[in-house]
């Protein structure tokens, strides 16, 4: 009879594996659970090597107890104050234009179906002053945001963003650095992709020239004027979400199940979207998803009432042979819309009070709408068991 790694005989029990002993259940984790808790260990070495007494206890961490924070840097107006009133506090974006200059770290806090921090900081702060606690700024930190206008001159913004990077990587190599190369409103898509290219080129030349490869930097042209700044968001919040692929997965078995064409998670306040199915995203879709959210939100703000539970109940509770229009409740706003064609209806069912979902439908699926509701409240019980569980992780 063979043997096992630890000397032991093999039995029937064992089957095929020979590996070494497994030290208890298996973990199943997520990359972005992966790379917060990196985060964590990473300032918790930190931290013991100034003094090992205070070092915080070892990962799960950061993911875990989830108020991450996004940093805004760049020049001065490149665009941070804008970008940030537009997607988080719902200013038209002409009125940047009589936005001042930031003088100080605005830090705004940001309570979604997740809390988060986002810090503004002045466009002439100087990383290489010793007189800034990098720990306090960079300690927590989700995502650096490094803004960088496209209609202006922007090889000192890149020389900055380096020397940046080469200063926080020996401490902070893990740091995810989000590079939206802003204000392409009005630029050729050619010229766009050139400029993309070209800032990308020097990034990574610079970087590499000081050893540093395969820094994780993403890039993204974004301006206010549309929708890439909330897109470009989105991709960036994703990213901190430690739940992401079971929220993935549910939307892809919605879609598979109901003849959906794409559905995205909102977050209803912002517009960002913060979980999307597999199939690849498309711009009109989503244009079109988060202005009905608007439309929703207008109206279930005028119209809305919060409706009792006696009344539910008297509505969907016996006697069941009610027309079906005298037995729809639901607690939650709840909404289809057909655009002119007819075909591809788009439905919005809200989750909770910050998040909502809403599908483009198939051509052909709209006879199949009970069915479809059906399945839609389904995934809504599973979305909420999901950020419940979560929820109740933080907590512990
Ligand atoms: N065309 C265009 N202009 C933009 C866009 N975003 C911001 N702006 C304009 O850029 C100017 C500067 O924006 P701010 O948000 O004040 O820039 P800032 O980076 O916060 O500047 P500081 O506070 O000085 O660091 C404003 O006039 C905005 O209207 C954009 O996407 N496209």
């Amino acid at each position: 009879m063979p043997l096992l790694e630890t000397g032991r005989r093999r039995t029937k029990l064992d089957h095929s594996y020979n590996g070494p002993a497994r030290q208890g259940p298996v973990r199943h984790i997520s990359p972005v659970q992966l790379t917060l808790e990196r985060i964590h260990e990473q300032n918790r070495a930190n931290v013991q090597k100034v003094d090992p007494a205070k070092a915080p206890a070892p990962a799960p961490g950061a993911a875990a107890r989830g108020k991450p924070r996004l940093l805004l840097m760049g020049q001065r107006r490149s665009g941070k104050s804008s970008i940030s009133s537009v997607v988080f506090h719902k200013m038209p974006p002409n009125e940047t234009l009589f936005l001042e200059s930031t003088a100080r770290i605005q830090k705004d806090s940001m309570h979604s179906f997740m809390d988060f921090q986002v810090w503004d900081f002045p466009g002439q702060v100087d990383w290489a002053d010793p007189s800034f606690d990098l720990d306090a700024i960079f300690g927590e930190i989700g995502a650096l945001i490094w803004v960088i206008d496209a209609q202006d001159e922007y090889l000192e913004a890149i020389n900055r963003l380096n020397s940046t990077i080469l200063n926080l990587q020996p401490t902070y190599p893990n740091i995810n650095i989000e590079v939206f190369i802003h204000k392409v409103d009005g630029l050729s898509d050619d010229y766009k992709l050139d400029i993309q290219r070209d800032v990308t080129q020097r990034i990574q030349d610079e970087l590499s020239d000081h050893g540093v490869e395969n820094a994780p930097i993403n890039f993204h042209l974004t301006s206010i004027y549309n929708h890439s700044i909330f897109e470009a968001f989105s991709k960036v919040i994703q990213k901190l979400i430690p739940h992401l692929p079971y929220l993935e997965a549910l939307l892809n078995n919605c879609c598979q199940k109901s003849g959906f064409e794409k559905a995205y998670l909102f977050d209803v306040l912002s517009k960002i979207y913060i979980a999307t199915d597999s199939s690849p995203v498309d711009m009109p879709s989503y244009e079109i998803c988060s202005d009905y959210i608007d439309v929703i939100v207008d109206i279930s703000e005028i119209y809305g009432w919060n409706r009792p539970d006696d009344y539910i109940e008297r509505l969907e509770g016996p006697p069941y042979n009610k027309k079906l229009e005298d037995q729809v409740a639901c607690k939650d706003a709840e909404s289809c819309i057909v655009l002119t064609d007819g075909r591809r209806p788009i439905l919005l069912r809200e989750v909770n009070k910050y998040l909502a979902l809403v599908a483009v439908v198939k051509e052909g699926a709209y006879s199949k709408m009970p069915d479809i509701i059906e399945n839609v409240n389904a995934t809504v019980g599973g979305l909420l068991q999901i950020f419940e569980i979560t929820r109740r992780r933080q907590r512990a």
